[in-house]
């Protein structure tokens, strides 16, 4: 990589605030230790030190759109200010290329006192646009923010809606090289967060690079090239979309405690032995880690759990064809399940969730919500368990994703002992009964209507 190709680049970036019990504190702080230096004495301190961001490290590409995701708290729009340069890092090193636009906390580029109309040529200065290049531009910029009379009224009559959806055409129209958006689309209604990601879709094209920062991890994976998993103010994960949303869905529902990554069976152990499967009744292995051997196996899985139990082994038929390339939309499709307790699990819950490639979560279940009968009695260490799962297939064409796992309850925390991500890949084979994700059924009657009547 030459050092142009970057758009973005973040090298150790540390970020401190200091918190201050008195304001009297802050004054003290801002001259005393300065004095102090000066005197060659030991620099007092008088505020609390808070590290927002610790050692943070990564590069943004020409053209691509990395998603920043994290709970509350994380660092994610101190990280975005420090790019934008709003805050200065307290140590590391920014370097970007290129022309930013920023759409971070509401309305905060706009004049409240000024019309939206009179907003647009101060954002489009600041963006270092002339007056002509904003004349040019004003009429796709309030079209796209679509607020009708309002261009004309104070920013300060506007609904947080209506901020939003001007500070983004301000920004998007501009054909910024950079453009950062800090969680500012989830105010706007669906229909503009559409129209929003249609344009960040065609700037994508144009080669903007684009960093997002949403809670809205369905976002990420379907629209952007990688993430960075902020936690704790540190960089948990850096990668590929999709891994990195599901351990931050961990993060987020799961235990906090960093879980053990487990990893894909060595193929030396397995065993290969060939096998007659009925699909009725299929060989489940119950002793040996074979799950990542099967057809439609995801090696692109992501795994992990406290190794509590461990899912050893996985059948999927449809209609007697044993791990079939396809299914037909509509058909019965039968899922098996071998599990082992490798310690002593009380009411283990197993989950089957079904995604689009996309991550979009389409179906989601589990045996407590299901209220299966006989989980009670399962559990006890070094036994095994075999769950059969059956479900109609009532899907669009396309590539799916099974995730299944093994948790259990501790008081109100869930307990993940292994869950396997997207372990399962099947498809749906194209079909002219229905359009989109899932078939509704629907059904339809028309008649002709007698004019006379
Ligand atoms: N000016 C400040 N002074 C002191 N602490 C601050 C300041 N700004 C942010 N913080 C603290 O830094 C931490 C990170 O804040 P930040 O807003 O970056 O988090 P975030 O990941 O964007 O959160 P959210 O998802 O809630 O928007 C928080 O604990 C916050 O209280």
């Amino acid at each position: 990589m030459s050092s142009d190709d970057f758009a973005i680049s973040v090298q150790d970036v540390s970020k401190c605030f200091y918190t201050y019990e008195k304001p009297s504190d802050r004054l003290k702080q801002s001259i005393v230790p300065r004095l102090q230096r000066f005197l060659g004495d030991k620099v007092t301190s008088y505020g609390k030190e808070f590290w927002a961001l610790r050692n943070v490290s990564f590069d943004v590409q020409k053209g691509e759109t990395v998603g920043i995701v994290g709970r509350n708290g994380s660092g994610k729009s101190t990280l975005l200010q420090i790019i934008c340069g709003t805050l200065m890092p307290t140590t590391g090193q920014i370097a970007t290329q290129g022309r930013i636009a920023a759409l971070l906390e509401l309305g905060s580029g706009f004049n409240p006192e000024f019309s939206g109309r009179e907003n647009v040529y101060l954002n489009g200065a600041v963006l270092g646009l002339s007056k002509d290049e904003i004349d040019d531009r004003f009429d796709a910029i309030a079209g796209f923010a679509d607020i009708g009379e309002f261009i004309d009224q104070p920013v300060k009559a506007y609904s947080s809606g209506m901020a939003v959806r001007l500070a983004f055409a301000v920004q998007a129209q501009v054909d910024p090289e950079i453009l950062i958006v800090d969680e500012a689309l989830s105010v706007g209604d669906a229909r503009f967060q559409a129209k929003c990601f249609e344009r960040l879709r065609q700037l994508k094209e144009n080669g903007t690079s684009i960093l997002l920062v949403t809670h809205a991890s369905e976002q990420v994976v379907t629209h952007c090239n990688r993430a960075i998993l902020l936690d704790r103010s540190r960089v948990e994960m850096i990668g590929s979309s999709r891994p990195v949303v599901n351990r931050y869905l961990d993060i987020l529902f799961g235990r906090e405690k960093r879980p053990e990554a487990l990893s894909p069976p060595d193929a030396d152990t397995l065993s290969t032995e060939a096998r007659e499967l009925s699909p009725a009744d299929p060989v489940l292995d119950f002793n040996t880690d074979v799950f990542s051997t099967r057809i439609g196996y995801n090696p692109h899985e992501y795994r992990w759990g406290d190794g509590g139990a461990t899912i050893l082994d996985y059948h999927l038929s449809a209609n007697g064809r044993e791990f079939p390339n396809s299914v037909e939309s509509g058909e019965e499709v039968v899922l098996q399940v071998a599990v082992r307790f490798n310690r002593m699990i009380v009411n283990p819950i197993l989950g089957f969730t079904l995604k689009t490639k996309e991550g979009v979560t389409v179906y989601g279940t589990n045996s407590f919500m299901l209220e299966c009968d006989g989980v009670q009695s399962i559990g006890a260490a070094g036994s095994h368990a075999k769950a059969c799962l059956r479900f109609a297939a009532r899907l669009g064409s396309g590539d799916f994703f099974i995730s299944l796992g093994l948790a259990s309850r501790e008081g109100e925390e869930i307990v993940p002992h292994d869950r396997r991500y997207d372990s399962l890949h099947f498809v749906v084979a194209p079909t002219p009964k229905l359009l989109g994700l899932i078939d509704l059924a629907v059904s339809m009657e028309i008649d002709q209507v007698n004019e006379n009547v």
